[in-house]
């Protein structure tokens, strides 16, 4: 199917123009004011903003093994539901992906049943603990995203800095959780002010400060592209910004609730607020804010990490940690970053889709631009909407922004020139021409 959208408003030289934009064949064929076209099907965006498909380095797919939480199908969709057109899913799933048949079965699974583009981490270690590493070169074979032991840390120093040295000879990124568990200790939320009050154990800033001093001396000693997963704290901020100055080969991401909300939030006993790692104070939210702005950090992810209302009903002691996020991370920092002044909105598509596409080598279009496949999201950037968990394609619905008013919904998301989703508000404004 082709089609011809009018009247989007894209970003040029950093600013907003009206234009039309015509999609032949999975590609962009054309750019322009008023353009014409025959057998195609045409829709009035009605000055929508019209982008690059967004990117979204952290997801969790749950599947195979945990599909009552999400499956390949239903997290796909949501993030198309996010304007995402790529995410790279985190192998903590069960079977794990540490061997090459297993990460070719979920990979060829993922291409038949994603509705976006699918990168899929491998793990660094066999069965993701912290002893036995994977075969790095027949992983990047078999077609490895980047390493990654997401949901724990690398506890053993030799293990990670053997697995530096491997991931730096197949040229791939080890993403690292960064947790030292000695130094967690049952905590479940910030060890800060919140904790105090509701009287539960606290989760230090030194599990993953120390953990992250440790993984920043073997990044330099092997040269290895290191990403530290979800960045959380003030002092990991600077370690980065220090550990860049000196030429570590250190990348990093946040994600949209560590930029929103701080410990502050956690208002009752409410799981939703739970989540690895926790929610930070205000001064940690600042520094995160500006390792934005200056580039410390380098990119937006969500961390997407859906539950059942059965585990995270259970109070912040027992709930799962975790939060969904693919389909509300644009329409939150939208609102909360660009609407406020905060930074612009091309600010923000930086770093929810050139920055992941360079950092990860993606290969994957960063412009609206002649002849590239037409990967793409459109969002209405002027009516405010409440986020409703009965408008999620995500299986669950664990986030503490429930009922929130923002702006930025998602009209249209488009993968290689295939719409993978549509709002009703478009369904009707499609016509054949
Ligand atoms: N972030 C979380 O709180 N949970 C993630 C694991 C992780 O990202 O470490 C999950 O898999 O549920
Ligand atoms: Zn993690
Ligand atoms: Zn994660």
């Amino acid at each position: 199917m082709n089609y011809l959208l009018k009247n989007g408003q894209i970003l040029l030289s950093g600013e907003l123009r009206i234009r039309d934009l015509l999609i032949v064949a999975g590609r962009i064929a054309a750019i322009g004011k008023n353009l014409v076209a025959s057998g195609v099907k045409t829709v009035d965006l009605q000055h929508a903003f019209i982008t690059p498909g967004l990117v979204d380095l952290h997801v969790h797919l749950r599947d195979p093994g945990m599909t009552a939480e999400e499956t390949i199908a239903t997290g796909s969709l949501a993030a198309a539901h996010g304007g995402f057109t790529f995410v790279g899913a985190m192998p903590n799933v069960l079977p794990v992906p540490d061997n090459a048949e297993k990460l070719s079965q979920l990979i060829q699974r993922q291409q038949a049943e994603g509705v976006v583009h699918i990168g899929q981490y491998a793990t660094i270690t066999q069965k993701r603990t912290s002893q036995y590493l994977v075969d790095f070169a027949q992983l990047k074979q078999a077609g490895a995203l980047a390493f990654s032991n997401d949901g724990s840390g690398v506890q053993s120093a030799r293990t990670m800095l053997q697995a530096m040295q491997a991931a730096q000879t197949v040229n791939l990124p080890i993403a690292a959780h960064v947790e030292a568990e000695e130094l967690v200790q049952g905590g479940v939320i910030n060890a800060g002010v919140t904790a105090k009050t509701l009287n539960l154990p606290g989760i230090p800033e030194t599990a993953e400060t120390a953990q992250l001093a440790r993984d920043l001396v073997l990044a330099q000693a092997t040269g290895v592209h290191y990403h530290m997963c979800h960045v959380s704290t003030a002092a990991a901020v600077q370690m980065i910004r220090c550990a860049k100055q000196v030429g570590v080969n250190v990348t990093c991401e946040v994600t949209p609730h560590h930029l929103l909300l701080s410990e502050q939030a956690i208002c009752n006993d409410d799981g939703n607020f739970k989540m690895n790692p926790p929610l930070r104070t205000e001064h940690d939210r600042q520094a995160l804010l500006q390792g934005l702005l200056d580039g410390t950090i380098d990119c937006i992810a969500t961390d997407h990490a859906p539950h059942t209302i059965e585990e995270k009903q259970l109070g912040l002691k027992k709930a799962a940690f975790g939060i969904v996020g693919s389909e509300t991370a644009f329409s939150l920092l939208y609102t909360h970053l660009v609407k406020t002044n905060f930074c612009t909105l091309a600010q923000l598509i930086e770093w929810l889709n050139q920055q992941p596409i360079k950092i990860f080598s993606l290969g994957l279009p960063t412009e609206l631009a002649v002849g590239a496949p037409a990967d793409l999201a459109i969002f209405d950037l002027t009516h405010p909407f409440k986020i409703n968990a009965a408008d999620f394609c995500s299986k669950s619905a664990n986030t503490p922004f429930l009922g929130e008013k923002v702006y930025g919904k998602t009209l249209c998301t488009i993968v290689a020139g295939k719409i993978v989703y549509l709002a009703d508000e478009l369904k009707a404004a499609i016509t054949d021409e």
